[in-house]
């Protein structure tokens, strides 16, 4: 469903050049939540705003549903909800009237809107505030209007930039259950996130990117066996760049 191919963005900085995305490739089916982890700067934003179409690439490319990001944009945009704490609400609208106003962007029926509206309020738990001004709202909860936007066209791929940045205990759980959902659905989910813990749990595939290179691709088992160390957050803190040979162990 997501496939990205030698994926490559450089950006100036001054004098110098960051390599922000290394020739980076992996593939995403329908069914999987894949978790895209780095530490700050690895160049996970980067990416996901390239498949999107966001941001051009350098060299490579992403295709969405055999749609080619550059050649095929709008396919790519109808496919997909980028959910991202960057993006804004319109404050002085209500979560209903927002998400109708985006349901209208989309071209959806008004009967078909009034449902998918209907369906999210209550998948994502907006019952309480949805017909309070967004500028009145708590961060969980635009953080929880911002999914609910991502997602109104139904889109079969999700990409979620830190969902659950800001959240509290019961937020993060909305949007964890809310993954698990959307796999059994179906769709074909990448999830960047620093909580390690919870996406050893969700995620059925990871990328460990550094500094825009994809160190480790694969089951937590296949990431377990090329780095001889048991959790993710244990990977990380030994360092993604450090590749251990997993048979020096037992040697
Ligand atoms: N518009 C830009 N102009 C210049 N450099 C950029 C730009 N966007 C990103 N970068 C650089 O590219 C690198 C990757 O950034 P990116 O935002 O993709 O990282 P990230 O993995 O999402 O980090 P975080 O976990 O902190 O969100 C960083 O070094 C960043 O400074």
């Amino acid at each position: 469903m997501i496939s990205v191919v030698e994926l490559t963005r450089r950006f100036s900085q001054g004098q110098s050049e960051v390599l922000a995305v290394d020739s980076l490739s992996f593939r995403v089916e329908s069914g999987e939540a894949y978790g895209l982890l780095g530490e700050n700067g690895a160049g996970k934003t980067t990416t996901l705003r390239m498949i999107l179409g966001l941001l051009e690439p350098t060299s490579g490319y992403a295709e969405v549903d055999g749609f080619r990001t550059s050649n095929s944009p709008d396919e790519v945009k109808a496919r997909v909800g980028l959910v991202s704490t960057s993006a804004g609400l319109y404050q002085w609208l209500t979560p209903r009237e927002m998400l109708h106003f985006f349901a209208d962007l989309y071209g959806l029926s008004d009967d078909f809107a009034a449902k998918r509206v209907e369906d999210l309020t209550k998948l994502l738990s907006l019952e309480r505030f949805v017909d309070q001004r967004c500028a009145t709202l708590s961060t969980g909860q635009k953080q929880r209007v911002n999914l609910a936007r991502s997602l109104v066209h139904d889109p079969p791929v999700l990409l979620l930039d830190e969902p659950t940045r800001g959240l509290d205990v019961i937020g993060s759980k909305v949007i964890f259950d809310f993954i698990a959902t959307a796999r059994t659905q179906g769709k074909a989910v990448i999830v960047s996130t620093h909580r390690l813990d919870e996406a050893e749990r969700f995620c059925s595939r990871f990328g460990l990117l550094n500094r825009g290179k994809m160190m480790h691709e694969g089951t937590l088992a296949d990431l377990q066996a090329a780095t001889g160390q048991r959790t993710l957050t244990e990977m990380f803190l030994a360092g993604l760049d450090t590749t251990t040979d997993p048979s020096e162990d037992a040697a």
